[in-house]
């Protein structure tokens, strides 16, 4: 396996995009104005007052939960558990499902075989690249990626290089993206730029763009282990790059916060905000997502 990875990196090298850093520097010029966003803030947050007491709405929060599992003593039991919870979370309606199960590469084994075993239909979800820190040599964070997909995961959240990102060097992270995406093949990728780690919004917005640039089918905020996770400020900016982007390609990247989102309104904020800047389009499992562990509890008590 490990000479499989040489070779393509050896075929990477040759081939990999030539990133524009001109033409890079010239997108992501822009600053983010605290007045605008404390608006949108606010209009979201009354958004989701409004919506919390709507079963439709909360039925379709359900829907867009990556039900997550992340921690050191994660077992065959407790993913197999969360799967069943996903694939059935609302008794009362069994149409109701989650949008995918997220756990570590070596869960997504347990979960695919326990999905082939019942006969389930769910997108599994594994984080990789070294996550949380990504602190690791990018052949072994595209290894892990690989044996994630050839095990059974169906989607990839990676982390972006936050040593390259905070040394401003975007070429080091769009390449390292754009390989880690050549390593998921069918799978989609999703790239968690760790946001609460990046010390500015710009930085939020240029990574956001070099993962974009580098083939990202969903940027995530947080991989909820960083300090600071989801917020809306991050948010918007991130949302922002989206939108630039449809603006530019008509090509359409989803959107998934994650990391300490617990609560249905809390959810709808997030819900109102890509409805304002995105549009209703963008509001379904395809195209947003919400990462999180205990959302789905709190939302089914408001049910
Ligand atoms: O996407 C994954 C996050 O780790 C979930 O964070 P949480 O446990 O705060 O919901």
């Amino acid at each position: 396996m490990v000479s499989m990875v040489g070779s393509f990196f050896s075929l990477f090298r040759d081939y990999q995009y030539r990133f524009d850093m001109a033409e890079f520097e010239r997108e992501v010029s822009r600053d983010f104005d605290s007045q605008e966003i404390t608006k949108v803030t606010e209009e979201a947050e009354k958004r989701a007052k409004e919506l919390v007491t709507d079963r439709e709405e909360l039925l379709k929060v359900i829907g867009y939960i990556d039900l997550t599992t992340l921690a050191g003593d994660d077992t065959k039991d407790r993913v197999t558990v969360l799967l069943d919870r996903a694939v059935a979370p609302y008794a009362k309606d069994p149409a109701v499902k989650c949008g995918a199960v997220c756990v570590y590469p070596a869960r997504v084994a347990d979960v695919k075989s326990h999905m082939k075993k019942k006969g389930y239909k769910l997108n599994i979800a594994s984080v990789a690249a070294g996550f949380p820190s990504g602190q690791y040599r990018l052949e072994s964070r595209v290894l892990e990626i690989e044996l994630a997909v050839a095990d059974g995961a169906t989607e990839i959240d990676i982390v972006i290089n936050r040593a390259a990102a905070l040394d401003d060097d975007w070429t080091t992270v769009y390449n390292e993206v754009r390989a880690m995406k050549a390593a998921c093949g069918s799978a989609h990728l999703k790239t968690i730029l760790a946001t609460g780690e990046l010390k500015s919004l710009s930085n939020v917005y240029k990574a956001s763009w070099a993962s974009i640039l580098a083939g990202s089918d969903f940027i995530k905020t947080s991989t909820g282990k960083e300090t600071v996770n989801a917020t809306i400020e991050v948010s918007f900016v991130m949302l922002c790059a989206i939108k630039k982007w449809h603006q530019k390609t008509g090509k359409k990247v989803g959107f998934k916060p994650a990391g300490g989102i617990k609560t249905a309104t809390e959810a709808l904020t997030y819900v109102a905000l890509v409805e304002k800047v995105l549009g209703k389009e963008w509001l379904n499992p395809s195209l947003f997502r919400i990462g999180a562990s205990s959302l789905l509890d709190d939302v089914l008590k408001k049910l």
